[in-house]
């Protein structure tokens, strides 16, 4: 079987393999088409499931999964969220949300002025390229849960479902 995971980012695609490790796991670039750094839930979640759809129509394929990272307000806290979505090739669609935890509330000003987390993560951290490894998540859990094993969680979750709503 063929899963197509509509990213090249490295924690996503190991988060894949780790779950679906008798298939061929395959990461293209496709759009999102939503914006580069989904700034609610609903937008965080129509990306991961714009991914997937893109993933399975972009090559012969068994499923398509979609991952994306966002932010989120809630009662003036800043959050980090993540969606995921994974599609059949018979057209069903199953989706999950994995963690969120919460990000320092001076990120806004620079999330409104369009600088994406990646690139501020890297400005807090002093690090290079936090979203291909430990993540947002990783640096503010003091690396107990990295971006790579958060991702992992919201494909189990993914494919559980789709083990048993189609038994
Ligand atoms: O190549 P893709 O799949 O797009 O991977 P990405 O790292 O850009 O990840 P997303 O598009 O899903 O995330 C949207 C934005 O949020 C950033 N982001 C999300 N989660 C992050 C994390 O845990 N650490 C650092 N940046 C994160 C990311 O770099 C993007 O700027
Ligand atoms: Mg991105």
């Amino acid at each position: 079987m063929k899963l197509i995971l509509g990213s090249k980012n490295p924690t996503k695609i190991r988060a894949c393999k780790a779950v679906f490790p008798e298939h061929e796991v395959i990461g293209v670039s496709v759009a999102s088409n939503v914006s580069p750094q989904p700034s609610t839930d609903e937008e965080t979640r129509q990306g991961s499931i714009n991914r997937a759809l893109a993933s399975i129509s972009s090559k012969d394929a068994d499923m398509g999964v979609g991952l994306e990272g966002g932010v989120m307000l809630l009662e003036g806290r800043l959050y980090l969220c993540n969606w995921g979505a994974l599609v059949t090739s018979n057209g069903d669609i199953y989706t999950a949300s994995g963690a969120r935890i919460e990000l320092p509330i001076d990120f806004v000003p620079e999330l409104n002025s369009g600088k994406e987390l990646g690139e501020i993560m890297e400005a807090y951290s002093k690090k290079e390229d936090v979203r291909s490894n430990e993540g947002a998540v990783g640096i503010f859990t003091n690396d107990i849960v990295d971006r790579s094993e958060m991702f992992t969680h919201v494909m189990q979750l993914l494919r559980g479902q789709m083990e048993y709503w189609s038994r």
